[in-house]
């Protein structure tokens, strides 16, 4: 059976009135990638700090790795390396003497401190002449990996991300994602990661969770989340063509008359074909038998946008995408 590393059981918390966080309920388990996705003021930082026990819940409880986070979280801290969206150093200071001044907060022998300073900073990749450059120096994206840096110099079995990639260059979101996976595959690293970038989460998580207005509406794998939104949708195959089609199209009811075809749409090059059955074979040889050259066969795949908008559709679209 998985190890559930990660226990949230109702998990609650007000302010005031206000519902931040309302019954999450929730389990991560050892070596997972978990996403935690949602638009802005869905209540993500508040359940992280809950996790992390910087907050007590109004109700509910979190366990991190048997600890509970409220009744002890000397514990859970020991346990879990926590990189907030906005990570702060000593300017003044070097990478290095930045590092081994918080590995010394963190109780890591002196003697142990430089070597383990230098350990984690070869493996999130900040080369020896970043490690002797003073912080103020640095770009956002070596600051992101001198704060993860900092996260696993106590050696933690969970990571907790929260916005890891703001204001990072694309191949700069890249690199970090990979490195994330990486760790988390070579040295069974936990990693709960907050983001309300579809894309990035989808290119490194094992599992989401959809996080709207202080509630999880839903949480899985993304094969799992598009069956369980999609299956009642139907199929849809995209053909292109070596030449336009002229409106009307003369083969629509011939091609709507196979039975299973739902909707066609032409547009130029391009029918977009939609069925309640995967019928791609014979769509492309409907096309193939009239004579049409076929360019390109495209089968539609749900991704987590997809997955997303269903979510938020007539909903709060705008704030997902501000
Ligand atoms: N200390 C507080 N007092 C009152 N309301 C708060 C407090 N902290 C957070 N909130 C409110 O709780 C809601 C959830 O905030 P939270 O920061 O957890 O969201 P989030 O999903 O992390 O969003 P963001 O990505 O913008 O940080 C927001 O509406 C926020 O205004």
């Amino acid at each position: 059976m998985d190890q559930q590393i990660i226990k949230l059981t109702g998990l609650t918390k007000h302010y005031g009135t206000f519902k931040a966080v309302n019954e999450l309920n929730l389990n991560i388990n050892k070596g997972e990638i978990f996403g935690l996705l949602g638009p802005n003021g869905a209540g993500k930082t508040t359940t992280i700090l809950m996790i992390m026990g910087l907050t007590e819940p109004t109700e509910g409880t979190a366990h991190v790795c048997g600890y509970n986070s409220t009744n002890d979280p000397i514990s859970v801290k020991k346990h879990v390396g926590y990189m907030p969206d906005s990570v702060g150093f000593y300017d003044n200071m070097t990478a290095l003497e930045n590092l081994m001044y918080i590995g010394e907060l963190n109780g890591i022998p002196t003697d142990e401190l430089e070597e383990r300073a230098l350990e984690v900073m070869d493996i999130v990749g900040l080369s020896e002449d970043a490690i002797h450059k003073k912080t103020a120096a640095y770009s956002r994206g070596m600051k992101q990996r001198l704060g993860l840096a900092e996260v696993l110099i106590k050696k933690p079995q969970v990571i907790i991300l929260d916005e890891p990639t703001l204001g990072i260059d694309p191949s700069g979101v890249k690199e970090f994602l990979s490195l994330i996976r990486r760790l988390s595959r070579e040295r069974g690293l936990t990693v709960l990661l907050s983001s309300h970038h579809l894309y990035q989460v989808q290119q490194v998580c094992d599992r989401v969770g959809i996080f709207v207005k202080g509630q999880l509406l839903v949480e899985g794998n993304l094969d799992n989340l598009s069956k369980k939104l999609f299956s009642e949708k139907t199929h849809e195959v995209c053909i292109s063509l070596k030449d336009e089609v002229e409106i009307p199209w003369r083969e629509e009811s011939a091609l709507l008359q196979l039975g299973y075809i739902q909707n066609v749409l032409v547009d130029g090059k391009k029918i977009e074909i939609t069925s309640v059955e995967d019928v791609t074979p014979e769509i492309v040889r409907f096309f193939v038998e009239k004579g049409y050259p076929v360019t390109g066969v495209q089968k539609k795949e749900y991704g987590l946008e997809d997955i997303y908008q269903k979510y938020f559709e007539n909903n709060i679209r705008e704030e997902i995408y501000p």
